[in-house]
């Protein structure tokens, strides 16, 4: 028996004025499983992943597990599980790596004023189990040790890319949407983003990754949805997408 969605869309559409961006997309993702996006430029693909995490106007429904949650609110769907990384990287830019990655742990890592007045050992304790949290993240997420007391902006481009991703999982993530996280990566980058991909998916995360790079999406995603012109053309396996006419005519042809 297959394992129950992590995350389902149904009919789902956005409209901006007359302009139809997006129309009738339906698709799902289960735990351990990458749900690739692709599409040429236009076709609805970031229009698609702001519809899902209610950041615009849209229709459809979205399910997580099973639960209706259409009319959840943005940050509901994160307390929720179901997180989102930006295309920009997004970071407090005043913080240390570490910093940045205890900010968004939270509770955990924030013993409160009244706690540290009251038991300050008991409250530096505290901080001292969330840095060794943050930093073990860190390293999960392929963000070495030698960079986490750096500012962001002084890393390398390719750990910054990595980062934002840890900051979007957070403390965990049931579902984990990516858009584009291979953008501006070469070579080991590259091999790193594909190594973290399929850990993600080995612990069962469920994933959903906007991507222009092919040669990325074809080696790890497990389905594929194609949009275009907002317009859902094909959903099923590289394998599949990869010969399907529709998608070169529309896709792969227009790109040559
Ligand atoms: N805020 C907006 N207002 C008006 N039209 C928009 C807006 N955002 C996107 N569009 C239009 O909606 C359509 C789909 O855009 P969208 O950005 O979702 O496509 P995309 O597949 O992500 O494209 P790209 O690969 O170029 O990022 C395009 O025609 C685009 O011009």
């Amino acid at each position: 028996m297959q394992a129950p969605c992590a995350l389902r869309v149904e009919g789902l559409g956005v409209r901006y004025g007359a302009l139809v961006a997006l129309e009738g997309v339906a698709w799902d993702v289960r735990p351990g499983e990458l749900l690739g996006i692709i599409g040429p430029n236009g076709a609805g693909k970031s229009s698609c992943y702001e519809a899902v995490t209610a950041m615009v106007r849209r229709q459809g429904r979205v399910f997580l597990g099973e639960e209706d949650v259409t009319a959840v609110p943005p940050h509901g769907l994160a307390g929720r599980g179901l997180k989102r990384a930006f295309q920009q990287n997004a970071f407090f830019e005043d913080l240390s790596v570490l910093d940045n990655m205890v900010a968004v742990l939270g509770a955990r890592a924030h013993s409160g004023l009244a706690a540290s007045v009251l038991a300050p050992r008991a409250a530096a304790r505290r901080r001292g189990e969330a840095a060794r949290f943050a930093a073990d993240q860190l390293v999960r997420f392929q963000v070495p040790a030698i960079y986490h007391d750096r500012q962001p902006r002084e890393i390398p481009y390719g750990v910054q890319r990595m980062l934002s991703i840890a900051l979007a999982f957070g403390d965990g993530a049931r579902v984990l949407m990516l858009d584009e996280p291979a953008a501006g990566l070469g070579g080991e980058d590259m091999a790193r983003l594909v190594a973290l991909l399929t850990s993600l998916k080995k612990e069962g995360v469920a994933l959903v990754v906007i991507e222009h790079h092919m040669d990325l999406i074809m080696a790890v995603a497990d389905r594929i949805c194609v949009l275009d012109l907002g317009r859902q053309l094909a959903l099923g396996p590289p394998s599949q997408i990869q010969h399907d006419e529709r998608v070169l005519e529309a896709y792969l042809g227009k790109k040559q």
